[in-house]
């Protein structure tokens, strides 16, 4: 997906200048509240009509003031997901979800209702009405809506800022997943750093209603965290031999990680993981005592004081590791690569829900 957006909107004192192009399936917009996130997207999704300006997607013209172009909003095929689920009271949980389908044309049409009504787990729930589902059970029928709507990109804005911190990390892998497997590019929005590093490869940063910054979300979480890097892990379904010598254990990738506590203090969801506690290894080793064995793709090397920071990709988890120059040497680390992370079992802390993530 490309995004070419030269746009500007003004209210009263505020102003959103946009100049940017940007190329990817997994975009971040990130900003403060009142940064302009949201102009911005209405702007994208033909809700909000640009001063003027130009925005293309894919090449095609959505907007252009100059050539008097404004697509409608269900002519630039661009589904949204917002904080509030906007479900319809009225219908059930089934029609909801098939609003959007049958106003899509026949010929873009390509959702299987049943595989994504799987992936979303939302069988269960069809015949029910929607006004006393949980939170996150309306969050993935708003999502299973926006995307039986067959778009061709996906915004999502502050869709996780309504839920409690255990459920909106549940909800993420939904988010991505949906988007991996009905390849539906997205540009996902908020102020969060954690949801960004979750969800987007690609961030633009804005502020004051400009765009100050263009990076990766790992590198900017680097900048502004402004302390050791830390990785996230989603774990979210306790085994059947969970509480096994005082240990937690979680299916994770065909296997399970083992970590310390009972499953009281040891709930699902999201899981950090200090760089420090991570050590890699080139090759599959024999026998440790580290009771977690992670096989991950490198992402990237950067560099961390006298350190060297490696990313890495596990599963849907996001890792860093530390370690000096001469082992990312050794180990001939490079972007792309395979290699093998231990962590033991007490290293996984469970995230604080103190709103700041
Ligand atoms: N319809 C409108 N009329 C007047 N001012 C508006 C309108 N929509 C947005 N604004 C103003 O534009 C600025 C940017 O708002 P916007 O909602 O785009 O920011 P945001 O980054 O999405 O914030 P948040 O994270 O709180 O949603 C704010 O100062 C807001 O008050």
């Amino acid at each position: 997906m490309r995004i070419s957006m030269k746009a500007e909107k003004s209210f009263g004192a505020f102003t959103l200048s946009t100049d940017f192009v940007v190329s990817g399936d997994r975009l971040g917009i990130f900003g403060v509240s009142g940064s302009g996130k949201s102009t911005l997207v209405s702007m994208l999704a033909g809700l909000l009509e640009p001063d003027s300006g130009e925005i293309l997607l894919d090449g095609d013209c959505l907007f252009s003031s100059a050539k008097r172009v404004n697509l409608r909003p269900e002519q630039r095929r661009i589904a949204m997901v917002f904080q509030q689920h906007c479900l319809f009271p009225h219908l059930s949980v089934k029609n909801n979800l098939l609003y959007g389908f049958k106003r899509c044309p026949a010929k873009h049409r390509t959702i299987d209702f049943d595989n994504l009504v799987e992936v979303l787990k939302l069988k269960d729930l069809l015949s029910r009405g929607v006004t006393n589902l949980s939170g996150g059970e309306k969050q993935r029928v708003a999502l299973g809506r926006a995307i039986l709507a067959n778009p061709r990109l996906l915004l999502m804005d502050e869709p996780l800022s309504a839920l409690d911190d255990s459920l909106r990390f549940q909800i993420i892998p939904y988010l991505k997943s949906v988007s991996e497997l009905f390849g539906i590019p997205y540009l996902f929005i908020s102020h969060s750093l954690v949801e960004m590093r979750l969800m987007a490869d690609s961030v633009l940063v804005f502020e004051n209603g400009r765009m100050v910054e263009q990076a990766s979300s790992e590198q900017l979480a680097r900048d502004r965290m402004g302390k050791s890097p830390v990785g996230y892990i989603n774990l979210l379904e306790l085994s059947a031999m969970s509480e096994r010598d005082g240990m937690c254990a979680y299916r994770w990738q065909g296997g399970e990680l083992l970590l310390s506590g009972s499953n009281r203090d040891t709930v699902n969801g999201l899981f950090e993981l200090s760089s420090k506690d991570i050590i890699l290894f080139k090759k599959h080793p024999e026998a440790i005592s580290a009771r977690n064995l992670l096989q991950c793709t490198v992402v990237g090397l950067f560099e961390s004081g006298s350190k060297m920071g490696v990313e890495l990709q596990c599963g849907e988890g996001k890792l860093v590791a530390e370690i000096v120059p001469e082992a990312a040497r050794e180990l001939q680390i490079a972007a792309g690569g395979v290699i093998h992370a231990a962590c033991k079992a007490s290293a996984f802390r469970r995230l604080a829900g103190n709103g700041k993530v």
